[in-house]
């Protein structure tokens, strides 16, 4: 999803670097939980031992990451892992126990409650799982209701929800209520009500986990669409593997509130960084997910120069089909440059998984 381009005049505005820059961030809940952070004996506890020892629960154990502008970062992990402590920690909805945390290199730590308001209503909205819709409004209503938070004006608000209503597909039912609407629906109000201010971020807690599958792809190809027209920075939260290698320009693994990997969807599923998340990826269909790029091999002098081409960045499915077809050795090629070629050998030991990984390593944080 990373082509997207960015056309929203808040994000030409704001600075470049990363939107979010995390380190070494805790959030312990119990007894006098300020202690574990710094207590290394700690450290090495599993979550029930820790529990035992100390009461405390550790949601989220020294996470660093980045989230970089206009990319959709995606927080996986099994329930339970800290993907939800996490992402409320960004917004300081929950309060982290200790490390370090700013948003376009501001301390998010130090700001008081007015700059925190403003954060959470401007800056980085949240859809949420259960959409949040007050039940009495109509859609157009629900989708007006953050900016009317801000104190925008009636005309104003009216003019901008009605865009942000056309621009989700809920055209036709600005009059409805909550009630009168299909989980889809109700699920597209609630992201239009974060789309309405205009956020610099926008926040997706497990939004589609309650809905059919059908509709979830839906709605999994309305952020895609979203993303791919606005460029808007998105932080995803899923429990659901296929929704983050199709959502997720990069990946952040979460396990018992550790981040075990953070990476591309070709580097989590190519070069997984244990055994934890080797077992995690391991019945994905490796050939839709990884590229040529990680199949390929030198070209000999006459390869270069003649046969089908494919781009680099090429699923190794759509290879498979294009060997197959010629039956010959495939070009991969950058405009007019030739990086090398893939034959049936290689797509298969990719595909079998004992060949070539994905190029270069995810950052292995923990
Ligand atoms: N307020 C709280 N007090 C004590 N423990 C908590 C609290 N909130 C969360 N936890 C614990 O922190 C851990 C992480 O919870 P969290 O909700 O962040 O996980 P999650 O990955 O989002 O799970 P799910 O996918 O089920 O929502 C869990 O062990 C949970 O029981």
């Amino acid at each position: 999803m990373s082509e997207a381009t960015v056309t929203t005049t808040d994000q030409e505005n704001t600075p470049a670097g990363p939107v979010f820059a995390v380190r070494n961030l805790w959030k312990v809940f119990g007894p006098k939980a300020e202690r574990i952070p710094d207590d290394t004996s700690l450290h090495g506890l599993s979550p029930a031992e820790l529990r035992e020892q100390t009461g405390c629960t550790a949601a989220v154990r020294d996470v660093s990451f980045e989230v970089n502008k206009g990319e959709v970062f995606v927080v996986m992990g099994l329930s339970g892992s800290g993907k939800s402590t996490l992402v409320r920690c960004l917004t300081r909805l929950i309060e982290p126990t200790s490390g370090t945390l700013a948003i376009d290199g501001e301390d998010v730590l130090a700001m008081d409650k007015a700059r925190l308001r403003e954060l959470r209503r401007h800056r980085a909205a949240m859809v949420f799982q259960h959409f949040g819709l007050l039940p009495h409004r109509t859609v157009l209503d629900n989708v007006a209701y953050g900016l009317e938070i801000q104190g925008v004006g009636k005309a104003e608000r009216r003019a901008k929800a009605l865009e942000v209503v056309k621009k989700v597909g809920l055209e036709g039912l600005e009059q409805r209520k909550p009630g009168q609407l299909s989980g889809g629906q109700q699920q597209r109000v609630g992201l239009a009500r974060a789309l309405a201010v205009d956020p610099e971020v926008l926040l997706f807690d497990e939004p589609f986990s309650a809905l059919d599958p059908l509709i979830r792809r839906d709605m999994q190809e309305e952020v895609v669409r979203l993303h791919r027209d606005e460029g808007r920075t998105m932080v995803f939260i899923t429990h659901d593997l296929s929704e983050a290698l199709k959502l997720g320009d990069r990946i952040a693994l979460m396990r018992d509130g550790r981040v075990v990997q953070v990476g591309t969807p070709e580097e989590i599923v190519g070069s997984p960084a244990d055994d934890y998340v080797r077992d995690f990826v391991r019945d994905v269909v490796r050939a839709d997910v990884l590229s040529v790029r990680s199949a390929m091999r030198p070209a000999d002098a006459d390869e270069e120069s003649r046969g089908a081409a494919i781009a680099p960045d090429a699923k190794v499915s759509e290879a498979i089909e294009a060997v197959a077809r010629s039956g010959f050795p495939v070009r991969v090629m950058d405009g007019k440059r030739c990086l090398g070629v893939v034959d049936h050998a290689g797509l298969l030991a990719v595909v079998a998984g004992t060949g070539q990984t994905a190029p270069g390593k995810g950052e292995v944080v923990a």
